[in-house]
């Protein structure tokens, strides 16, 4: 624990919330620097933390100095984050908590400023009201921006408070055995084995297994053999639901980095699979997982909506549809998503989703089966995508989903039964004469 990994994290931060990179971009970039697991961890633990708490550690810090710090002394504000959030919010010793910020300040060219950072921390340390929050706002209260909480409350009159709260909880680690290398029972055997404590919580997905501690997976029994992969338990829903049979021509139209087209073809690896994204550097991804599960796909890097730059001219019995979306289902995984993404983004990325769909409907074959999911828990890039666009096509029509009592859409909240928050629909095309 040391001054260097306070300076990293405030300027991780920083990168962030005020150049808008993302946490699972910056992050890494500043694990890197640091020698020991431990402190990549802790590294981790604060960054998270920051992102978690940021509106109430901004009120505090209103209450104690009489202006925020400013421009290249931003990293030093976000460095007075960092050192509120270790007194309030973890078991590091006050007096340890309190000398390295101040002194990571130092290599942060903040010399000027170390007494003012004592000061600050000094007085959270002794004025726990600071951290009453009951009369505060909303955004505040549930350390949200204002138009999350509004559009979350509109959706979810009854669950916004519990989604809320949710989203403020560390997810689990969910893995998917690959089943063409071992079966689930083997893989847990391996697991205990190795006093690692899992279980195996969803009763249709037994290849689901969730472990209540985060680790460095490519240290668990396996991982260069392919014999699981990361990825929660609700995507782990997206290909028993695309239901491949085998012999099927499928696409996977937006796949990076691949942790769905690779399930697709663990449980069916007979089929022919397209595996498409725009986005090249993601594709790499794509590529580096599928040999390392010793799997295989065409993989192209072009964009869906260019058809005439990548399809064969065959249509597909099953197309998955993961779209880009606002994310607002995996907050509790991404902490950083709330305050990258804008109210300005959904109009945008609804208008993209609903053009995807259109256009990969184009390219299924009657009776074939599209599944369009997404990590988001807004109506408007799920249900009501859905509705518009049933009343547009009339040979489209919705088919029950039996793991969710037959519902014809199905809307995962973020935390029910540990999951990430996820949407599914299944689209069946009509066979017409
Ligand atoms: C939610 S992610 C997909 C995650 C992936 N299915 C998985 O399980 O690993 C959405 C992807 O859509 C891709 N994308 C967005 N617009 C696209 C387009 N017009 N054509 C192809 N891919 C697109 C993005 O590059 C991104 O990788």
């Amino acid at each position: 624990m040391s001054a260097q990994l306070r300076a990293l994290a405030a300027e991780t931060c920083f990168l962030v919330i005020d150049q808008g990179k993302s946490l699972s971009e910056a992050l890494p970039k500043a694990q890197q620097k640091l020698a020991s697991a431990p402190d990549k961890a802790l590294l981790q633990e604060i960054c998270f933390g920051v992102m978690r708490t940021l509106p109430q550690l901004e009120t505090v810090c209103q209450h104690l100095m009489s202006k925020p710090l400013i421009k290249q002394l931003r990293p030093l504000q976000f460095l007075i984050y960092v050192g509120i959030y270790q007194l309030k919010f973890m078991r590091i010793p006050d007096h340890a908590a309190i000398s390295e910020t101040v002194e990571a300040a130092r290599s942060l060219k903040g010399q000027s400023l170390t007494k003012l950072i004592n000061g600050v921390l000094r007085n959270v340390q002794r004025q726990p009201a600071l951290f009453d929050f009951a009369s505060a706002s909303l955004a505040v209260q549930y350390n949200h921006p204002g138009w999350i909480i509004d559009a979350i409350k509109q959706a979810y009159p009854e669950q916004w408070q519990t989604i809320l709260q949710a989203n403020q909880h560390k997810a689990p680690l969910w893995l998917r055995v690959n089943q063409q290398q071992i079966s689930p029972a083997a893989f847990m055997a391996e697991l205990t084995a190795a006093d690692i404590a899992h279980s195996q919580p969803l009763s249709y997905l037994p290849v689901a297994i969730k472990l209540e501690q985060a680790r460095d997976v490519t240290l668990l029994p396996g991982y260069a053999e392919g014999w699981f992969s990361v990825q929660d338990g609700a995507a782990q829903h997206a290909a028993l639901l695309l239901d491949s049979q085998p012999g099927d021509v499928v696409l996977d139209a937006c796949c990076a980095p691949g942790g769905k087209t690779c399930h697709i073809l663990e449980l069916t690896p007979d089929i022919t699979l397209t595996a498409l994204d725009r986005d090249e550097k993601r594709l790499a991804r794509v590529h580096d997982n599928l040999a390392r599960l010793s799997l295989q796909a065409r993989v192209v890097a072009a964009d869906v909506l260019d058809t005439a730059n990548w399809w064969q001219g065959e249509q597909f019995d099953r197309i998955l549809l993961d779209v880009p979306c606002s994310a607002t289902g995996v907050i509790r995984r991404h902490p950083d998503i709330r305050w990258l993404r804008k109210k300005s983004d959904i109009t945008p990325l609804v208008t993209l989703q609903s053009e995807i769909l259109l256009h990969a409907w184009s390219l299924l074959k009657p009776g074939g089966t599209l599944l369009y999911a997404t990590c988001s828990i807004l109506p408007s890039e799920n249900s009501e995508q859905i509705q518009a666009f049933l009343s547009q096509q009339p040979d489209a029509i919705l088919h029950p989903i039996s793991i969710a009592n037959n519902a014809t859409t199905w809307q995962i909240l973020p935390g029910e039964q540990d999951l990430d928050g996820f949407f599914f629909a299944v689209l069946h095309k009509k066979i017409t004469t």
